[in-house]
């Protein structure tokens, strides 16, 4: 007995030993911690911690740290966070082979465990969706609108006179899932109510699969996601949507090959054509269509940040209307054009990703070398650096008033710029999905691998949006108070049953409808 006690002894010694001389020896120490300590076993508990005041921690880091690296402890890692422009800068300007975006986002959503190893290794849907779907947007425009207008009529229910509250967010997940979907695969599987289900049930099974496994030890994690993968299951329910109709297609396309005139016009075609030269089967290709349904389904946050405004502050209504009829009048009816003529609109979009967001930190870059940071840090290979977004894009410092929530801010800012002919007098940087991305705006990231999707975000949400403010007035419910925000670790979410009180406008209407 007391030999299985000594070796027992003997084991834990060996044990702390090991994890103390890893802590010690740890390239990462070097680097300023905030939200707890550094030692290990309290740095778990910091990292728990984490998840209720992970908004306070990293503000704190960015003010303790102002252009410099600090490090925040997550569960299963340590978080690097870099502040300040010249640092933003470097994360931009590192090369693929130095700083990745794609393997940390592979990384992050642990892509290896969760998705088709034929998808990890070749993500040609991401160039599909840059050079063929942002393309088509002109002529997308139309049935984008269409269905907007269709899947509001279906979903916000409300009589003459009469205010009805609407619970925001499944009712505008729905709208977004069938305007994107009209986009991504075309009617009439935009509007089956079981593959709407997959669609928007997708960004939650993600989510809690992605924890899960980041939960669980690296030598574990395949035997895991075996046993637990709601993507895999997704993905096969939804192969029962796409095979009948990629055969249909198919066959179509073996028949008639060039001379194939009504082709398909959306997201599922591009990929089938693209399809044709790679190993892809029915299974991938609905993968990779859900895997963009995340991305687009996740603006949902982003309406419901601008509604539950919009219903806060009703007087914002009447110069956005006044600015959807012109625009719309002026280049006779919803076209890509009238789109970027709402200026307002535009600045409504911009000024709530600013303020709100989606996330605590941004950009994020996985180290695929040892490196170091132009202010000193060292980052081992296999770091995962991150920018202080939220903090940034509240900091007064780099713009002013950040801390209030300005909807028509960046209008006035690109009507200055254009009088004074700064930036070839456009005021394009200014914009909600400027092509060129800055260091002080980060929503979308910056550089290179900046949101691919922002084009087509821009015009689903702008769609919604002005649809809805012509055809509803819209106020908040109770004390007229705007729920706060949620913050879940480094997540920023709207309060989750988050409703606006919607009435339809006796003299309004939708010039386009
Ligand atoms: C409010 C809307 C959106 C926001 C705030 C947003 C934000 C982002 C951010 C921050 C990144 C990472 C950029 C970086 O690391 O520098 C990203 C990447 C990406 N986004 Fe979006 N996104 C939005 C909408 C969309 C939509 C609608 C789609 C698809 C239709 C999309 C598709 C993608 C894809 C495919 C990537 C990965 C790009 C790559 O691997 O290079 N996003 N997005």
């Amino acid at each position: 007995m007391d030999d299985y006690k000594s070796l027992a002894f003997a084991l834990l010694a060996a044990g702390i030993a090991t994890y103390a001389v890893r802590w010690y020896t740890d390239p990462l120490r070097a680097i300023p911690t905030v939200g707890g300590s550094s030692l290990p076993g309290l740095s778990w508990l910091a990292a728990l911690r984490m998840l209720r005041n992970g908004k306070a921690v990293v503000e704190e880091g960015y003010r303790k740290y102002p252009e410099r690296t600090f490090k925040l402890p997550a569960l299963d890692r340590w978080l690097v966070v870099v502040s300040g422009r010249e640092l933003v800068e470097e994360l931009r300007k590192r090369g693929e082979e130095e700083l990745s975006a794609p393997e940390s986002l592979k990384e992050i959503s642990q892509a290896k465990y969760i998705f088709d190893p034929l998808i990890v290794t070749d993500q040609y849907h991401v160039k599909v969706l840059q050079e063929k779907l942002t393309r088509r947007l002109p002529e997308l425009l139309l049935d984008i609108v269409d269905e907007v207008m269709a899947a509001v009529q279906d979903h916000i229910v409300s009589r003459e006179d009469e205010w009805t509250s609407v619970e925001v967010i499944p009712v505008m997940q729905n709208i977004i899932a069938r305007a994107s979907n009209r986009a991504f695969v075309g009617l009439p599987l935009c509007r089956n109510e079981e593959y709407l289900r997959l669609a928007v049930g997708i960004v939650v099974d993600t989510v809690k699969t992605m924890i899960v496994l980041s939960l669980v030890p690296r030598f574990l994690k395949s035997t895991v996601a075996r046993f637990y993968n709601k993507v895999q299951r997704n993905t096969e329910l939804a192969v029962q949507h796409f095979r009948p109709i990629i055969e249909e297609r198919q066959r179509i396309a073996a028949q008639r090959g060039e001379r194939w005139d009504n082709k398909p016009n959306d997201l599922l075609q591009f990929i089938l054509d693209k399809a044709k030269s790679n190993n892809d089967t029915i299974s991938t290709i609905a993968q990779r269509v859900l895997g963009l349904n995340f991305a687009a389904i996740h603006t949902t946050s982003t309406v419901t940040h601008m509604l539950t405004r919009l219903a806060e502050h009703p007087e914002l209504l009447a110069p956005l209307r006044d600015e959807i009829e012109e625009s719309i009048a002026a280049e006779g009816g919803w076209t890509s054009v009238a789109l970027a003529n709402m200026w307002m609109l535009d600045s409504l979009l911009r000024e709530t990703l600013r303020f709100h967001g989606i996330g605590l930190l941004g950009m994020g870059r996985k180290a695929m070398k040892d490196l170091t940071l132009c202010d000193g840090t060292f980052l081992p290979r296999g770091t995962i650096v991150h920018t202080a977004a939220h903090a940034l894009h509240h900091d007064s410092a780099v713009l002013e008033r950040a801390d209030t929530f300005d909807a028509f801010r960046y209008a006035r800012m690109r009507a200055a710029a254009v009088r004074s002919g700064s930036d070839q007098g456009t005021g394009a940087k200014l914009q909600f999905a400027a092509t060129t991305t800055s260091p002080e705006y980060l929503p979308f990231g910056h550089g290179a691998h900046a949101c691919p999707g922002r084009y087509f975000a821009d015009n689903v949400l702008k769609a919604v949006l002005a649809h809805l403010i012509l055809k509803y007035d819209m106020k908040l419910g109770g004390d007229g108070v705007r729920p706060a925000d949620v913050f879940i670790a480094m997540g920023v979410l709207p309060a989750p049953q988050s409703r606006v009180l919607f009435r339809p406008r006796k003299c309004g209407g939708d010039p386009g409808q």
